[in-house]
């Protein structure tokens, strides 16, 4: 350790301190930087006066920044040197007054020793020649005295400031090794030193006098398909000692090390492809299972390129950084990939979603074409299968045609595209679908031709009720193990209902899209000419049915509101009566297929997000119109009013005499008939994109 300041804190025992040159220049007493010496005892001893005036004029005008910083007054002795030269001027000028002995002035010389003696004896002489030398030679006495003092003063001083510069120093060689540890831990290895070594090199070529981190990178530090790797700790600082002894095992691990890496890198761009290729997964897995048992998963892999990548982008100056760091950029790396992936995947999903969209709207594209083309033809079903019949015929030729010949040439024939056949065919198919009962045709199918539909089948259902209220309860005829009819088990109801559904699927009845059967197992088929009904229902969803619901409703809670007890045995017709009412009911009720399907269709946007998330309540709410469900209960209370009344031709009216209850129509209608209507539509629509 040099001390660039060891003339300020110079040691009493240093060999400048104890050999001091009095004859040096005085130039040669300041330091390369300008600092003063500090002016000792025995140079003001030796130095003559002319010197020592010199050499104050001098610190003063230097400035004594030195004493200044350190101390805030002047050394001792400093301020002898300035009393002598103070004494020594009073003395020149009256050896001057006195002319005594000419100009001589008697200087005084100190050595380092004898300075009292020979001053003593020097003034004593003096005295001897006048009475001036005796006070001189007291006078010096006493100032021999106090330099004495001074001189162990200063000593005292002199000690204390080598304590200090002990302290000093101590202090600066702990800031020093800590600077060097911080240096060690922060800065990468330099370019001479190992960083990552092969044990078995290590062993042979590689002598590190410092200890090697017991923190070693396993597992992700051992690198795939190679001895064991370690990777050092980047706080310590692994020097070569003998260049030439280990460079040839440095050029190993250098080859080694460069493998490894291109290794690495391969894995790497495998990870990386993979991301972007997942259908190459499983080759992937097939590549690392053979390229390395030890990093078996892709984030070990992932580590060790991470890590490697880092130290190959850092070049020399930056081969090291810490684990932690390197963990913590390894996790941002993925979680940004992962990020990346996912708005991938986002953005495809949209992209698909968009594309459905598109699609559905071409379909109801064609579905609207279809209909306003089938709106202008004319033709019968038969002409529209004679239509057909050409117009596939016409495609077919076009087709063979187009093969042959490369081209469109129908001679004349041809005048549409083949997509305009399957138009052609679709429109007349729904041209001869369009057949929609009580007042709702397949060519008027808006909400507005439902709701009339089922204005109509209120009367229906009131007069139904009034059929029904002619006949006193029966209740054998829904009695369970009375097994009215020989070889059916059941009531005798079930056994009529069965039997009357039969007779009229027979009939076709079942065919219509309106008629829900109760009992539609084993149901026979319909004999009858096939009757094209409009089909605007989704194929989907046109069997839902909630007609199990109605039977229990009709049979259990209905019937005893506004049927007087008593038996009349008239169970057929009571039977009758009440299938009436129920197949009325459940037309009604069905009838929110419809009504589903138009505001499906008028708003499609709106209802598919709830029908994909099966969000019953939600679809509830959207389809729910209070203010029409207000306006049919009202309806159907003054129609049970009128339709409830004896009309006589004396015009009067009887109040409160009505055959069925208007409140219990009322009723029926708040309490089952509207919200088994809004079951089915909500039914409907959840399998309507089925
Ligand atoms: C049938 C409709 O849907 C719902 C059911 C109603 C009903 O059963 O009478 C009335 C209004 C709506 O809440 C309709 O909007 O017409």
């Amino acid at each position: 350790m040099t001390h660039k300041q060891d003339s300020i804190f110079k040691s009493p025992n240093s060999s400048s301190y104890s050999s001091p040159s009095p004859s040096l220049p005085f130039k040669s007493k300041k330091t390369h930087d300008d600092s003063p010496l500090p002016l000792r005892i025995a140079d003001i001893l030796t130095f003559n006066g002319d010197f020592l005036d010199e050499l104050l004029m001098m610190e003063e005008e230097l400035g004594c920044r030195v004493w200044e910083r350190s101390t805030h007054c002047y050394p001792p002795n400093r301020t002898v040197a300035r009393w002598f030269s103070g004494l020594r001027r009073k003395r020149v000028k009256e050896s001057k007054r006195d002319k005594l002995g000419g100009d001589r002035i008697e200087q005084v010389k100190c050595s380092k020793n004898g300075l009292n003696s020979q001053d003593s004896s020097n003034s004593a002489s003096q005295s001897a020649h006048s009475g001036h030398h005796n006070k001189e030679a007291s006078l010096n006495l006493g100032v021999g005295c106090c330099l004495l003092y001074l001189i162990a003063a200063s000593k005292n001083e002199l000690d204390k400031m080598f304590k200090m510069r002990k302290e000093m120093e101590k202090l600066l060689e702990n800031v020093r090794e800590e600077l060097q540890k911080k240096d060690g831990r922060s800065k990468p290895c330099e370019t001479n030193d190992v960083c990552a070594y092969s044990t078995t090199d290590v062993v042979d070529s590689v002598d590190f006098d410092n200890q090697l981190s017991p923190q070693v990178f396993t597992p992700s530090s051992v690198l795939p398909g190679s001895s064991t790797i370690t990777v050092c700790d980047q706080s310590l600082r692994c020097e070569t000692p003998k260049q030439g002894e280990c460079s040839e095992g440095r050029d190993k691990l250098e080859a080694e090390l460069e493998v490894e890496l291109q290794r690495l890198q391969l894995n790497f761009d495998t990870v990386e492809n993979t991301a972007k290729h997942p259908q190459k997964k499983g080759r992937r897995v097939t590549n690392e299972k053979t390229a390395t048992s030890k990093s078996q998963i892709v984030s070990a892999g992932e580590v060790v390129a991470f890590v490697f990548e880092n130290q190959a982008a850092g070049s020399e100056e930056h081969c090291g950084v810490p684990p932690h760091e390197l963990e913590r950029r390894l996790h941002e790396l993925l979680e940004s990939r992962q990020q990346e992936q996912i708005r991938e995947l986002e953005a495809a999903l949209k992209c698909v979603k968009h594309k459905l969209r598109e699609k559905e709207m071409e379909v109801s594209w064609w579905k609207d074409s279809a209909r306003l083309i089938s709106r202008h033809l004319p033709e019968s079903s038969e002409l529209s299968s004679h239509h057909h019949a050409k117009l596939l015929k016409s495609a077919m030729y076009c087709t063979r045609s187009n093969a042959n010949k490369g081209r469109m040439n129908c001679n004349g024939n041809c005048k549409f595209p083949f997509c305009f056949l399957v138009i052609s065919i679709i429109s007349t198919r729904y041209t001869n679908n369009l057949a929609m009962a009580e007042g709702s045709s397949g060519s008027d199918f808006t909400l507005d031709s439902i709701r009339k539909a089922l204005i109509r089948q209120e009367d229906t259902i009131v007069f139904s009720l009034i059929e029904r209220a002619k006949f006193p309860m029966n209740s054998a005829l829904y009695n369970q193990i009375l097994n009215l009819v020989p070889g059916f088990s059941g009531p005798l109801v079930d056994f009529i209902a069965k039997e009357t559904e039969a007779v009229q699927a027979k009939a076709g009845r079942y065919v219509n899209p309106e008629e829900n059967p109760f009992f539609p197992d084993n149901l026979p088929p319909s004999l009858v000419p096939k009757h094209n009904y409009s089909q605007v229902l989704h194929p989907g969803a046109a069997s839902v049915s909630v007609n199990k619901a109605i039977w229990n409703m009709y049979l259990n809670q209905l019937l005893p509101l506004f049927i007087d007890a008593g038996d009349d045995g008239n169970y057929a017709s009571t039977a009758a009566s009440d299938l009436s009412c129920l197949q009325a009911l459940s037309r009604r009720i069905h009838y929110g297929k419809f009504v589903a399907e138009i505001k499906f269709r008028d708003a499609p946007h709106d209802y598919e997000p709830l029908i994909r998330a099966k969000d019953t309540d939600a679809l509830m709410k959207l389809l729910t119109d209070e203010r029409v469900e207000e306006m049919v209960k009202k309806r159907v209370e003054k129609k049970a009013i009128i339709f409830g009344q004896d009309v006589s031709l004396s015009n009067n009216v009887e109040t409160g005499n009505f055959k069925v209850d208007p409140s219990v129509v009322v009723r029926l209608y708040d309490e089952w008939v509207i919200p088994l209507t809004k079951l089915v539509e909500v039914k409907y629509l959840l399998r309507r994109l089925d």
